[in-house]
């Protein structure tokens, strides 16, 4: 399967499953949107929740807002990848957009947590590459919960009050970044992805074009 982007190099490669977890306010949906927007051949997985939409979100795009009854209907119907309960909602990563991406040689980026990082991983080892974002501060963290402007302190309060726990899935991980600077946090993020691209038991073509360069160099 190719990966037909603006860095492709020829060589057919497998889509490899690209996943963001970190404790909430950390920076996952900034890092999420902007890797979207400037890595070609990237594909966002666009979950189902059960919790209620926030002022500026999108229904289809940031999440499938459904209610409780639909989204047991789709578990049962093995139509989720993986799901979790997280802050007394469910969470879940629609599979047919995943096996569709993937099939046509896009990379897949999840923004989910430990608990469906770990389905992921059990499912697919070697196509999951994950990345543990952490804050600076626990101050920051606080601050940037309140400047998202989305939350009531109660809701902040609750956030504040699992980062620990989340944060304990650290050593999980194939990758931690710490968000501090925004710009630095993202340029580490890109070049994991570029690095994770060019990994050799992914280049499913390499084969191919060594024989192909040899031929060459042999006639
Ligand atoms: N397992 C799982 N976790 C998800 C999924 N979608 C979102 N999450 C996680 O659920 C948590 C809460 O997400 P959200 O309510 O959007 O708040 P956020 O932490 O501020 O982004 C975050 O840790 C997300 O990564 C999913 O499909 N599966
Ligand atoms: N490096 C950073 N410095 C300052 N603010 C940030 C940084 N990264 C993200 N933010 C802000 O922090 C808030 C939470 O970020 P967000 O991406 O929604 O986190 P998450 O998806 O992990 O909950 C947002 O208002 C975002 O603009």
């Amino acid at each position: 399967m190719a990966a037909h982007d603006g860095s492709f190099d020829g060589v057919e490669r497998r889509g490899l499953m690209f996943v963001l977890s970190s404790p909430s306010g950390a920076g996952k949906t900034t890092l999420s949107r902007l890797l979207i927007e400037r890595m070609p051949g990237l594909r966002m997985s666009v979950s189902a929740t059960t919790r209620p939409m926030r002022p500026g979100e999108v229904d289809g795009r940031d999440y499938h807002f459904v209610d409780r009854a639909r989204f047991e209907d789709m578990a049962k119907r093995n139509e989720l990848l993986e799901w979790a309960t997280v802050f007394d909602n469910r969470y879940g990563t629609p599979r047919a957009p995943v096996e569709a991406a993937l099939s046509a040689g896009q990379d897949v980026l999840f923004d989910i947590d430990w608990q469906g990082t770990q389905q992921l991983r059990e499912k697919a080892r070697q196509d999951v590459v994950s990345v543990f974002i952490l804050p600076p501060s626990a101050a920051d963290l606080e601050k940037r919960l309140h400047t998202r402007a989305q939350d009531s302190d109660e809701v902040i309060r609750g956030r504040m009050s699992r980062a620990s726990h989340e944060m304990s899935h650290w050593a999980e991980y194939d990758y931690i970044v710490i968000n501090r600077n925004i710009d630095d946090a993202f340029a580490e993020v890109q070049s994991i992805l570029k690095a994770e691209r060019l990994k050799r038991e992914r280049r499913t073509g390499l084969t191919t074009f060594v024989r192909e360069l040899q031929r060459q160099l042999e006639s």
